[in-house]
């Protein structure tokens, strides 16, 4: 991390770091954050906070005991507590000159187009605008399959679709270890990993604590996806004013994963690749498969040989090999019943057929590889980044 430019920074900060012994919110611990959060302001940084602590904030104001366990019982604390949590956060900010705007979302608003863009366009106003936004997943809502399951992951596609420079995720751990930490007192620390194998991958746990969810597993999950769009991450911890600045100097008490990339995917294509939800699959011949894969080129409707599904044009299929090998996920110019006219057939039955000037059944521009051979990786990686 380059701390002399101006980054756009995404700090993500967990329950774990923003609780006290009996698991409520801790007024000290965060205005501790704000005060790093000020710093990085001050030294010119755009941040963008990414902050759970609402059942937190919440559980206690409802008669909970401890923090709740079920389904409701965490929505209701959320609801409570998502308020006070902002509230906390404003009266601190405020000391700063600087103010939060709260920010809920959902998987679901990332699989939306419009509310995709929606949430794009209101981040990057309040960015120019110098307000703070603060995220959290809408709790209320997001159950289930619509759960971005951990604050981790959010943390990693907001990094994402604000085509930050660096993720920073805060939690109770000074970095990944090669065990759980809390369980095994030898454990030892990585202090920067260059790739996350299967392996690494592997030592992370769970969540160690009553009150954080995903452990250093989500951590690493979201760091992963974070690499591959081109964010450099930080996963640990600290202590003063000055923690935030410190973990962009690089003398951070925690794990650096580098990211090899330096070119993040765009929006657009992050969209398809990451939210958008499938509407059909295409089979597509050899050629085609080559095509798409190796060559840069769009996909014509004559390397198609299967339709399934009911699609219409503008939505985002996928596209696999004819023994059914996903290759990657594109937006499609005809519906299902437009394409099963002219599946296999040349440029100018098309034309002839559909009446059509353009014949791509899916331009290159609305194209993502998602199939990676070990051995060609990297070619696929530079591949989506075009
Ligand atoms: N290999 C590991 N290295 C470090 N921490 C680990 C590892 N495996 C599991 N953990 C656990 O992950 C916890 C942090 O995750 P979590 O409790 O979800 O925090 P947060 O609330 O910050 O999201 C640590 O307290 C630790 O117990
Ligand atoms: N959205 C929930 C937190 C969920 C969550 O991811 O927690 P954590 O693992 O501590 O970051 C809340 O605000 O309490």
């Amino acid at each position: 991390m380059d701390a002399k430019k101006k980054h756009r920074i995404v700090v993500k900060i967990g329950s774990s770091s923003l609780t006290n012994p009996t698991g409520g919110l801790s007024r000290e611990k965060l205005e501790e954050h704000v005060a790093a959060l000020a710093a990085l302001r001050r030294a010119g940084h755009e941040v963008i906070l990414v902050s759970s602590g609402a059942v937190a904030a919440g559980f206690t104001s409802l008669g909970y005991p401890s923090r709740p366990v079920t389904l409701e019982g965490k929505q209701a604390a959320a609801a409570v507590g998502q308020g006070l949590l902002i509230q906390a956060y404003n009266e601190s900010l405020r000391s700063y000159g600087l103010m939060g705007a709260q920010i809920l979302l959902t998987r679901d608003d990332f699989s939306k187009r419009n509310r995709y863009h929606n949430a794009m366009g209101a981040l990057n106003e309040l960015l120019k605008r110098g307000m703070l936004p603060i995220i959290n997943e809408n709790d209320c809502v997001a159950v289930d399959e619509l759960t971005f399951g951990d604050n981790d992951m959010l943390s990693a596609l907001v990094a994402g679709f604000l085509r930050a420079d660096d993720l920073v995720i805060l939690t109770d751990t000074d970095g990944l270890y090669d065990a759980d930490p809390r369980s095994n007192p030898h454990a030892k620390k990585f202090t920067l990993i260059e790739e996350i194998t299967p392996e690494i991958e592997a030592l992370a746990g769970g969540s160690g604590s009553r009150v954080g969810t995903g452990g250093m597993r989500s951590k690493i999950h979201a760091a992963k996806l974070a690499l591959s769009l081109g964010i450099d991450v930080f996963v640990g911890t600290g202590t003063g004013a000055d923690k935030l600045l410190d973990i962009l100097t690089g003398k951070g008490a925690g794990t650096y994963f580098r990211n090899q990339m330096k070119a993040p995917l765009k929006a657009r294509k992050q969209w398809i690749a990451f939210h958008a939800e499938s509407s059909g699959r295409i089979e597509v011949d050899a050629g085609a498969a080559q095509a798409l894969l190796y060559e840069g080129k769009s996909l014509l409707p004559s390397g198609i040989t299967k339709v399934s599904g009911d699609f219409a044009p503008g939505q985002v299929v996928e596209v696999a090999d004819t023994v059914g090998r996903l290759l990657g996920k594109g937006e499609i110019n005809y519906s299902a019943e437009q394409l099963e006219q002219v599946k296999g057939e040349s440029t100018a039955v098309c034309r002839e057929r559909l009446g059509v000037h353009r014949v791509e059944a899916v331009h290159r521009d609305n194209w993502v590889t998602l199939w990676m051979e070990e051995d060609n990786k990297q070619e696929h990686k530079e591949e989506i980044m075009q």
